[in-house]
Order: C-alpha cells, then structure tokens, then sequence
C-alpha cells in the first residue's frame, strides 16, 4: 500500500449525514438491526449487499422516507444539525424537498413532459415560479451535457439521455445528498459507465454527498467508500474509488467481504 494514501481519506471529514444504531421493522421483520453509516460532503458512498439485506430500506431511512424505530439520524446544515428521526411526516416531506435529491433506476420522469419540464417541475415543487423553475433547469441540462435535448419528451430520449435527466432533476434544488437507488441498473455497461462518471461529476464533484444503492461492483468499485450490509447490520466497510487500491481485491466476491470486518 502506498503509505503517501492515507487509509480512509474521507471519513476524516465532517458527517454531512450520519445514522447511529439505526433499527427499521415491516411488522415481524427487522429490515434494519442496528446501523451505523455516515457520508461527508464530497464524499461518494455504495451501500452493497444481497437482497433483502436492507439497502434500500437503509436509504429511504436516511432520506426520510420512511420513519425510523430505533436510532439517530442527523443531518448537517447551514442552519444546524438537524434530527431527522425526529421530524414528523411534514418535516421529512419539507426536508426531501429543500436538501435532498433522488435518482432512482427507472428515472420516475414524467413522460408527458419534456425534459427542461420534468426538471422544472422539482424546483416547482420546492416553491419557485414557473419561469425561474425553467431558468433553473436548462443550465442542469446543458452540464449534464443535454443541451439542446430539453424539449423531447422522455420517450424521445435513449436511456442513459433520460437518465441524465433524472440526474438533473436531483440537482435543481441544491441539494446536499444525492440518494440513488441502482441508478444504472436498467442501462448497458458503457452507458452506465457515462451515466456514473455524470452522476459523480455532479454530486461529489461539486461538493455534495453522494448515497448509492448498487448491485453492480463496478459502481461500487468507483466510489469511494462502500458497507456491504448482510441481514440489516453493516457487516463490512472499506475504501473504494479515488484510492483505487481495492479494485479486484475481493477474489471471493459477495455475499463473504474479506475486507474489514465490523464487529458485530
Ligand atoms: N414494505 C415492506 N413490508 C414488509 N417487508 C418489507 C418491506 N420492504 C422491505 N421488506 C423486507 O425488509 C427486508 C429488507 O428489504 P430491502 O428492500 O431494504 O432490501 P434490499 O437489500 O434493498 O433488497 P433488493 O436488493 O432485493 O432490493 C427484506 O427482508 C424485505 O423482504
């Protein structure tokens, strides 16, 4: 190991979003056993494990989706820590809309509207005019490297054209993390390859955090961190990505990490 690399660069950083001991039931069955996970800003983090191990439940927790049954979850702002375990159904509705974005697998885009419309209509929704909400999309498009596509509507548009779209629609309220749940799960590897490279350009790129749900090594294997969670517990965590020492390393592959063990 090149001793220059420090060992887990961005978890040296301040938590813009973190979980403590955090537990989730669906009536008789614990989806989630006590997490602990947290993601700085600029910091990309891949959530892995088998199905059902609780990856999507661990996201819809963190992002207020779902309320929580045991454990913290804190959100760093620019007005405070805010818990977000704590807030009602109003105060997570208000708190997905105004800091967080979302790209899902199958994009969830409006297919009667255009592309420059779907976009708009989320900072709509977050409370901007029609015209300002319009003004705010087309430079989202244009980095997402869209321009002069935001007047097609989805189905006019490739896969990967509309996925970039529903990247764009993430980002038009200024979010400080990005949740994606398999946000390349529906396209072919090179167009998943583009889309990842525009997803991080964005997100980490630019600041922000970045929470991925994903099946796919090669997604993970570009973040820069990853927990794999086996039956709702974070069983391993390591460094991923900008160090890319840990490509290939895993010769057994999932569901046996040998990386670091999380003690249980
Ligand atoms: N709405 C629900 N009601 C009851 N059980 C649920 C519900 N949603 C998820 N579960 C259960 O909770 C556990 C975790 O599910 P979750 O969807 O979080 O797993 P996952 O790792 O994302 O799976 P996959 O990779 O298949 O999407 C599973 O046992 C699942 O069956």
């Amino acid at each position: 190991m090149d001793p220059a690399l420090p060992d887990h660069p961005p978890q040296q950083a301040r938590p813009v979003l973190s979980a403590r001991t955090l537990v989730k039931r669906y009536g008789h069955v614990t989806a989630l056993a006590g997490v602990d996970v947290a993601v700085a800003a600029g910091e990309s983090l891949a959530v892995t494990g088998t199905s059902g191990s609780g990856k999507t439940t661990l996201l819809h927790c963190l992002a207020g989706i779902l309320p929580v049954d045991g454990g913290q979850v804190v959100l760093a702002t620019a007005g405070g820590a805010v818990h977000v375990d704590a807030l009602g159904e109003a105060g997570r509705s208000r708190l997905r809309r105004e800091e967080f974005g979302f790209v899902f697998q199958s994009g969830m885009l409006v297919p009667e509207l255009t592309a420059l419309e779907n976009v708009a209509l989320a900072a709509m929704l977050g409370g901007a005019p029609r015209r300002e909400a319009e003004a705010r999309a087309l430079p989202e498009l244009e980095r997402l490297g869209l321009a002069g596509l935001g007047g097609r509507r989805i189905g006019e548009l490739s896969g990967g054209q509309a996925q970039r779209v529903a990247i764009a629609r993430a980002l038009v309220t200024g979010p400080g993390v990005v949740f994606a749940d398999e946000p390349t799960g529906a396209l072919d590897s090179r167009t998943s390859d583009d889309v990842l490279d525009a997803l991080l350009a964005a997100t980490t790129g630019t600041g922000r955090a970045l929470v991925v749900v994903t099946h796919d090594e090669q997604v993970a294997a570009r973040c820069d961190r990853e927990v794999h969670l086996a039956d709702g517990r974070v069983v391993a965590e390591r460094p991923r990505g900008g160090s890319g020492r840990a490509t290939g390393e895993l010769p057994g592959g999932f569901p046996v990490p040998r990386w670091q063990q999380v003690p249980s």
